[in-house]
């Protein structure tokens, strides 16, 4: 397996006339995770969908700059959106699975992608949970409703579902936020898990978290990236002011 990252250069996002992100540029490396942290509104979510383009999908929303996979600017008009996102798999704050079986929430996606074999499929679907480390809890019902699954088993199913388009890189959008500590927990030995095989890029609240799972840290505010380095030196050794009393609890 190629191990691929992801270049943001000078990537700026408009609402209408209103700039939510700023010529941001940030190297994601692969086989590491990447944490993006900072205040309510400083627009990490917002730069988080840009990377994989689900801000297309918003109305009035403009994202300019570049955004390099390998040799390909995928912020370009020709780019396949759909085989894009195959890619850049996307797991939200609030687990979302189909209103399907946990069989076919897994199984959807390479369908979708041409995946036609019965016995191809069975071993994606096993693969993919058992990756998510929920194939010990859903093996024998693999045909009840994804929607009586618990939160937290529900978005390790989200994860599980991500990987099964066996993508490059993940994006997460606070995966953990609406669990409890156990689920929660549950969710970041799984990142540290999955992170010897993919490039992770998760937005979160929580400074624990962002100590606990991450490799690297980039510091937003105000639509800006005021600080990016080792996730070890912006909670021990932060060279600016704003990240120190961000990470300290003095704002946000
Ligand atoms: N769909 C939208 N339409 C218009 N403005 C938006 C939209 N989504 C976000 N914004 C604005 O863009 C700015 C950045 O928002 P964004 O959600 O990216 O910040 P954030 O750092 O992820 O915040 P939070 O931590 O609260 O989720 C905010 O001013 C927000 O109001």
């Amino acid at each position: 397996m190629e191990h691929i990252g992801l270049t943001a250069k000078d990537l700026s996002v408009h609402y209408g006339d209103r700039p939510a992100v700023k010529k941001v540029s940030l190297d994601f490396a692969a086989k590491q995770v990447t944490a993006l942290i900072g205040p309510s509104g400083c627009g990490k979510s917002t730069f988080l969908r840009s990377l994989n383009r689900m801000n297309d999908l918003i109305p009035n929303c403009k994202v300019t700059g570049e955004i390099w996979i390998r040799d390909k600017n995928i912020n370009s008009p020709s780019t396949d959106v759909v085989s894009l996102r195959q890619k850049i798999g996307m797991v939200w704050q609030r687990p979302n699975p189909f209103h399907k079986s946990i069989y076919e929430n897994i199984a959807f996606g390479p369908r979708y992608h041409g995946i036609k074999n019965k016995k191809a499929l069975d071993e994606i679907v096993e693969q993919s949970l058992k990756k998510a480390a929920l194939w010990e809890e859903t093996k024998d019902r693999l045909n009840n409703s994804a929607l009586a699954l618990s939160g937290g088993q529900q978005q390790r199913l989200c994860i599980a579902r991500s990987i099964a388009v066996k993508p490059d890189i993940i994006l997460m959008d606070e995966p953990a936020s609406a669990l409890d500590p156990v689920s929660t927990s549950k969710i970041e030995e799984l990142i540290a898990d999955l992170k010897r095989d993919y490039c992770i890029v998760i937005v979160t609240h929580n400074m624990q978290q962002a100590a606990r799972v991450s490799d690297k840290t980039a510091f937003f505010l105000t639509g800006e990236v005021m600080e990016y380095d080792l996730t070890q030196n912006i909670f021990t050794n932060p060279q600016r002011q704003e990240t120190s009393d961000y990470i300290t609890g003095r704002f946000g």
